[in-house]
């Protein structure tokens, strides 16, 4: 099978920085419980959801003890990507994974995982994505129904936007933390950062407008994105809309091709004005309007300081690109120990294009923060950054 290969190493070098990586090497520290807690209970559950066979459970198992307590070990010698995952880890291979960056280890974890599962082997449990079973219960839980007959009711731009971003929160990463899912935004004042206005202001001004959306999660995210699309093209705020997926399972909950299908389908099955909505958007798949990609540098442990040339030309044509969600908003601005008052415009620069992000914080990378703001959120302690109760939207033109 001609497998997409991902650009093998050729990638352009990241700018030298001299603010620092984030790591996992501090136990107090919030890489080091995703590395600790949050990966070993996902891999626990994937072992104990799927009827894996011995060969699965034993790579599972293999995996386990490797992140927690040996030196991190190339793909298999069989492996349709291993070059270029030979060259990207060449710096990391045979150190404990703690000692690797955290934007990288976990993205390679979830390459691991699914070699661990086959996912790429032809077989029994080839292509099948071990985390579909959460998406599916998710895409039909409690409350669904009746968040989508509101929203597909309403031509409220601004609320809108806030679903699409406080859809982010529903990142099934959270069911393997300590913590759980966060609560719903409650009416204090959640949003650190607020340019919601420059948004509209921009879309407003470009037409006809070019917007891409990078997307985060499947499920109640991408259903609320689902929604805000249609009204961008509904109203004519984009011309066209594309639609950025994940070419395979990635970080349990991001969106792929099959589960913007899936989501279709479940508007289809909606209640009121939200079949409209899949039937428009499908109508503006054929039509070219609602374009659909899934680029494999967005696997990749990368920041988008080394994204392919290809793809920042694609960025550089769209009016607007909106980065959806944490895992985005790392890659943006690199996963770097920022001081939270660098202007994200400064750390966005390089970006081939206006850019926004749309992103609920659940890691300790954040920019843009005003002094005024900081001072209030540093009286509620560190939980702001990393428990996904806040979000922002920041905009750089
Ligand atoms: O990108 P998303 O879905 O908003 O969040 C991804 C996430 O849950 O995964 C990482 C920890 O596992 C963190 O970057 C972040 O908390």
């Amino acid at each position: 099978m001609p497998w997409p290969r991902p650009e093998s190493g050729d990638l352009p070098a990241a700018p030298a920085f001299d603010v620092p990586e984030l790591g996992s090497d501090d136990p107090g520290g919030f890489g080091w419980s995703v590395l600790h807690d949050r990966t070993p209970a996902l891999i626990a559950q994937v072992r104990d959801t799927r009827p894996y066979g011995p060969a699965q459970r034993r790579a599972l198992d293999s995996l386990l003890e490797e992140i927690t307590s040996s030196t991190m070990k190339p793909l298999g010698s069989g492996a349709h990507d291993r070059d270029a995952w030979d060259r990207w880890g060449a710096a990391y291979f045979g150190r404990p994974w703690g000692d690797v960056p955290f934007l990288w280890w976990e993205s390679y974890f979830y390459r691991r995982l699914l070699e661990a599962v086959g996912f790429f082997e032809p077989g029994p449990w080839f292509w099948l994505d071990p985390f579909d079973h959460w998406k599916t219960a998710e895409l039909h839980g409690p409350g669904v129904d009746a968040d989508l007959a509101a929203l597909a009711a309403t031509s409220e731009r601004q609320a809108l936007l806030s679903a699409s971003l406080w859809g982010n929160q529903a990142d099934l990463g959270f069911l393997f933390g300590s913590t759980g899912l966060p609560d719903a935004p409650g009416s204090g004042d959640r949003l650190v950062a607020d340019e919601s206005a420059l948004l509209w202001d921009a879309l407003e001004a470009g037409r006809p407008n070019h917007v891409g959306v990078v997307t985060d999660n499947a499920g109640r995210e991408l259903l609320a994105d689902l929604l805000l699309a249609d009204h961008l093209l509904e109203t004519g705020l984009a011309a066209t809309l594309t639609l950025h997926l994940k070419p395979r399972p990635y970080y349990v909950s991001d969106a792929t091709t099959a589960d913007l299908v899936a989501c279709l389908r479940r508007l289809a099955a909606a209640e009121g004005r939200a079949a409209d909505v899949s039937r428009r958007l499908s109508q503006a798949i054929g039509a070219g309007r609602l374009r659909l990609r899934a680029h494999e540098f967005s696997c990749a442990p990368w920041s988008f300081h080394r994204m392919p040339a290809d793809l920042a030309e694609e960025f550089r044509t769209f009016s607007l690109t909106v980065l959806k969600g944490d895992l985005n908003y790392r890659r943006l601005v690199g996963d770097r120990a920022w001081h939270p008052a660098t202007p994200f415009a400064e750390v966005t620069a390089y970006f081939p294009g206006p850019v926004a992000a749309l992103r609920t914080l659940k890691s300790d990378v954040v920019t843009g923060i005003s002094a005024a703001r900081l001072s209030s959120l540093g009286a509620s302690g560190r939980g702001w950054r990393t428990e996904g109760t806040h979000g922002l939207i920041q905009v750089r033109l």
